[in-house]
């Protein structure tokens, strides 16, 4: 199935809930229904994990672990369709918004900075001791 009829299909998470066995795994990440189970065997973190979160919303694990894009490009391939969100179900889960920088407060840039003068400092240090 391509996935633009995949994303097209609409599951709940009643639905979801019915796949938990290794060799019918399924489960959400962001939204997204995914058929898992060609891919439980050859996951590197393990079929463990897999079934743990098998049958629910496993954005927050998925995401946690930082993986990489090349486990992305494996996940969207395996693409049912998406969510549909009845009352009581688990919340979206949206990609973390960058968190908005109160003034004053000390920015990555800043270290860098920071960093970029000790560099200069430590630079000029030696070259002055070279020369003298
Ligand atoms: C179907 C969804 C998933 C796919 C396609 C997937 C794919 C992958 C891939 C390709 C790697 C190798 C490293 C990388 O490329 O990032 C990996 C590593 C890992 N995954 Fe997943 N993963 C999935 C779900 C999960 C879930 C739900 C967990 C739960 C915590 C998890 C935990 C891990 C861990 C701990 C590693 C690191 C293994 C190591 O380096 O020793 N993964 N995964």
């Amino acid at each position: 199935m391509s996935d633009a009829v995949a994303a097209e299909k609409l599951y709940t998470y009643e639905d979801v809930k019915g796949h938990t066995t290794k060799k019918d795994l399924w489960m959400v990440v962001h939204d997204k229904v995914y058929d898992v189970s060609s891919f439980v065997d050859e996951h590197p973190g393990g079929e463990e994990v897999m079934m743990d979160v098998g049958g629910q919303d496993a954005t927050d694990s998925f995401e946690d672990v930082g993986h990489s894009d090349e486990a992305r490009e494996i996940l969207e391939k395996m693409l049912v369709g998406k969510v549909k969100r009845n009352p009581g179900d688990p919340k979206p889960k949206t990609p973390a918004p960058l968190a908005p920088q109160a003034p004053g407060q000390q920015t990555d840039g800043g270290a860098s900075v920071y960093a970029f003068f000790i560099l200069a400092a430590i630079v000029a240090f030696g070259a002055y001791k070279y020369i003298s």
